[in-house]
């Protein structure tokens, strides 16, 4: 039955993003109870923690055990580089231990736990075969352990994504959003808070029970899902625990909000001002780290989300294919800046992009905002 294709894959998916989103709470709360010394540089200079490697290692071990190693391939952004240099002993013994206490974990969640403890050949193995470089054929898991690792370590907006694509199709697209609140207008209060004392940390201190949810959907299906991030007896119950979410039906430009990458390096903020001004938005951008972005465009919480990195980055399938899915099936449209749709099956990268990312809930914005590119690119200083 076409409807119940990818059920099982779906399903796993989501209770394994469950596991990772609770590793990430848990290191999240060491992180900043014990100042620990676990936030390293990558050779590009971005930060990686041991919730990227761990998560990474506990995704890998779940689908692997799940479907077998064998039918399993994984593109996902860490390699085994950092965390098996000579000085990265410590680094290495935190992330086997949070891999063992969430695997331990697992079969509360429906899943698979290991008969006995991994030892570090074995997760550095795990870790290690997430090395696929995806394509145009066959099936691949895309992982994005931990999306906006500058916002996990500043206690803010971090997802773990993981999608499904098939002979270069994203079939199947799951976010978890750990610090995302289940009402929005906390979003808007803890970017603003952030902003205004720019504070790095205090927006973490608040009751966690209000926030964390998991985003999924299966393309063609038009739905799209949201949990909350539940104790591990209410996902058992999974599928019922689950609420529809859909776009935003705005599309006057004077009251929709666009979301965009925190850091002024991922994205010219000052190129999606002036296309924002043109379109005639009024309102100011909501700042948001990692695909959170995708999250608050497919639940309502925002028009549009816009990035355009510099040129000669490319931007990693990673970043974006659990919440291409996702928005699309809310009912949103995304593509890249010529309007083409995002092309997920050149290998790690989004090769073909044409300049920057335009996700939008719905076809007159995104139109409006597809036409100003047009208009203004060759004034622009990209
Ligand atoms: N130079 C540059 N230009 C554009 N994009 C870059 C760049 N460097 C990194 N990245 C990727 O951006 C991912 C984070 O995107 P965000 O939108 O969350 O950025 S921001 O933190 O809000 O500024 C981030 O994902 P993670 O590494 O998973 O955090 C990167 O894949
Ligand atoms: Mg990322
Ligand atoms: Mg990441
Ligand atoms: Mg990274």
């Amino acid at each position: 039955m076409e409807n119940d294709r990818y059920a099982k894959e779906l399903e796993v998916a989501v209770r394994v993003v469950h596991v990772a989103c609770a590793l990430c709470r848990r290191v999240q709360e060491k992180l900043f109870s014990n100042d620990s010394d676990h936030v390293l540089s990558k050779d590009d200079d971005s930060p990686v923690t041991v919730a990227d490697f761990s998560v990474q290692a506990t995704v890998s071990w779940l689908l692997s055990s799940t479907f077998g190693v064998e039918n399993v391939s994984i593109v996902a952004e860490e390699d085994i580089q950092t965390i098996s240099k000579d000085d990265s002993a410590n680094l290495l013994a935190a992330v086997v231990n949070t891999v063992n206490e969430s695997l331990a974990l697992a079969s509360n969640y429906g899943l698979q736990s290991p008969e006995s403890t991994l030892g570090n050949s074995e997760v550095l193995e795990a870790i290690r075969r997430c090395n696929s470089t995806g394509g145009l054929r066959g099936r691949h898991w895309i992982l994005d352990p931990v999306d906006g690792t500058l916002g996990f370590v500043r206690g803010d907006q971090y997802a773990v994504a993981l999608a499904l694509i098939e002979d270069g199709n994203a079939l199947l697209g799951v976010l978890g959003c750990p610090n995302y609140p289940l009402k929005a207008e906390s979003l808007n209060y803890n970017y603003q808070h952030h902003h205004e004392t720019m504070s790095e940390s205090s927006s973490l201190v608040c009751d966690t029970s209000e926030k964390g949810c998991i985003l999924y959907a299966r393309k063609g299906s038009g739905e799209a899902w949201l949990q909350p991030l539940i104790s591990r007896d209410k996902v058992l119950e999974w599928p019922n625990y689950a609420q529809l979410i859909r776009v935003s039906s705005v599309d006057d430009p004077a009251l929709a909000t666009l979301c965009e990458p925190v850091e002024r390096a991922n994205s010219n903020h000052s190129f999606t001002a002036g296309l924002a001004h043109s379109v005639g938005l009024r309102k100011q951008p909501l700042r948001v780290h990692s695909m959170v972005k995708y999250a608050a465009i497919a639940r309502g919480d925002a028009e549009i989300f816009m990035k355009f990195a510099r040129s000669g980055y490319k931007e990693k399938i990673w970043d974006h294919a659990a919440g291409v899915v996702i928005v699309e099936e809310a009912g949103g449209v995304v593509t890249d800046a010529g309007g083409r749709p995002l092309d997920f099956s050149k290998g790690m990268y989004l090769e073909c992009l044409d300049r920057g990312i335009i996700a939008c809930s719905g076809i007159t914005l995104h139109e409006k905002l597809i036409a100003a590119v047009y208009a203004s690119w060759d004034s622009s200083n990209l």
